[in-house]
């Protein structure tokens, strides 16, 4: 193993009705509260009244920003940052999924910075400060509740890009299963795929001795296989919804890097690139990139793919070569996917290879794509090849 530090800040409230702790967990009365969310499905399901019930009791003074788009954007931001800035916010509260958070991060640094929000995402200002922020989860899939990553999109220079500071940890966030009710098919199903292509980027390390974090990351993978099916046929299950919450964001939060060298996030900077061309879903896009990034490097080394393809998806190896045994494994997980309901082809969004050259640049937007298996360009052109 490699030394590491465990740190985490993140108050986690889960469960039924946790949205009741909202008064203490803001820690004072009377605060200027920014409320931030989507497209409007809070005020169908309840959660928004929920949220005002608690803020009311905080004697808060609510601010509103709805309408953050999924693949939040910039311009979103600015219109966070400005509501911040002209009303003296002291407390961002975001309420809705990925999209939702990671917007609410990137206005709690460009509320504290005199500047265009992007020079702090594309690291060309340092980020030195944050308005605190709090979060009430309604999707289980990116971590982000409970991690200091964003993600957001610049629609003028077509850039999705990943950031994160130590700063935009959420102070707490409220993970009510119930409140995930709502959730479409599809978006239930682009949760799974996320939740577990996070478990399978870290699963995919080069570090020695770390018996006990993979055990754990195949656990959580097993544990989505089982559970995934049983709530796409019930998705107002309790049971279904909490482990899946419980999933997505153990995913994401730290813990599966405890020891280890991070493990490898090429899959995702290649789909940051697609979306950032396409607006397609997130976990669309790693529906289909996963299986063919598996099989592109077990080319090379067969030996973590066969890892998975045995303790994961149970496939015997009996009188197999490695090489068979991993092909085996990055089939099962395609053809898990595939029985959920996921895209296995980019052709499914009707992307063809037209824009590969801008989506290979794109991938290398900042240097270094993956560690497991360093891509060059030609190995991202291959893998979006396989995924046509
Ligand atoms: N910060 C991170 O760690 C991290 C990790 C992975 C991905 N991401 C990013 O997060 C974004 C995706 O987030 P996401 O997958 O959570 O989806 P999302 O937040 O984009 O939401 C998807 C759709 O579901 C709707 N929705 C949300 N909750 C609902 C509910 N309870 N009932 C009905 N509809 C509901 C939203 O309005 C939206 O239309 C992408 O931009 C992705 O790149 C971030």
């Amino acid at each position: 193993m490699n030394t590491f530090l465990q740190y985490n800040p993140t108050r986690l409230l889960f469960g039924e009705n946790q949205i009741e702790q909202l008064p203490e967990e803001l820690g004072e009365k009377n605060l200027k509260v920014l409320v931030i969310y989507g497209g409007g499905s809070i005020k169908k399901n309840g959660v928004y009244d929920n949220v005002m019930r608690e803020l009311n009791k905080a004697e808060a003074t609510v601010f509103e920003l709805s309408g953050v788009e999924p693949n939040p954007r910039l311009t979103t931001v600015q219109r966070g940052v400005d509501i911040c800035k002209s009303e003296g916010i002291d407390f961002l509260l975001a309420v809705g999924g990925g999209s939702v958070i990671d917007c609410t991060k990137a206005i709690a640094i460009g509320a504290k910075y005199d500047g265009d929000p992007w020079d702090l995402i594309t690291q060309k200002a340092p980020i030195e400060a944050a308005l605190p922020i709090g979060t009430v989860l309604t999707l289980a899939a990116t971590g982000s509740e409970m991690n200091n990553v964003s993600v957001i999109s610049n629609w003028e220079t077509k850039d999705k890009l990943g950031w994160g500071s130590p700063l935009v940890y959420p102070k707490f966030s409220v993970l009510d299963p119930t409140y995930t009710y709502s959730v479409p098919e599809n978006q239930t199903i682009y949760g799974i795929v996320d939740s577990m292509s996070h478990a399978l980027e870290h699963y995919f390390h080069r570090t020695n001795n770390t018996p006990m974090i993979d055990g754990f990351i195949e656990s959580l993978l097993r544990t989505a296989i089982e559970t995934g099916p049983k709530l796409l046929e019930d998705l107002q299950s309790f049971k279904h919804r909490e482990t899946m919450m419980y999933i997505s964001t153990t995913a994401f939060n730290g813990t599966l890097m405890n020891g280890t060298d991070g493990g490898d996030w090429a899959t995702h900077r290649i789909e940051h690139a697609i979306s950032a061309i396409y607006d397609i879903p997130h976990g669309g896009g790693l529906a289909i990139l996963f299986p063919n990034w598996l099989e592109h490097v077990l080319e090379d080394d067969p030996s973590r793919v066969k890892q998975l393809a045995v303790n994961v998806f149970g496939i015997d190896d009996t009188g197999k070569s490695d090489r068979e045994v991993a092909k085996e494994g990055a089939q099962a997980l395609r053809s898990f996917w595939n029985s959920l309901g996921a895209p296995s082809r980019l052709a499914d969004y009707e992307i063809d290879d037209q824009e590969f050259d801008a989506i290979v640049e794109k991938t290398f937007i900042k240097p270094g794509v993956g560690t497991y298996k360093e891509l060059d360009p030609e190995n991202v052109r291959d893998i979006l090849e396989r995924s046509k």
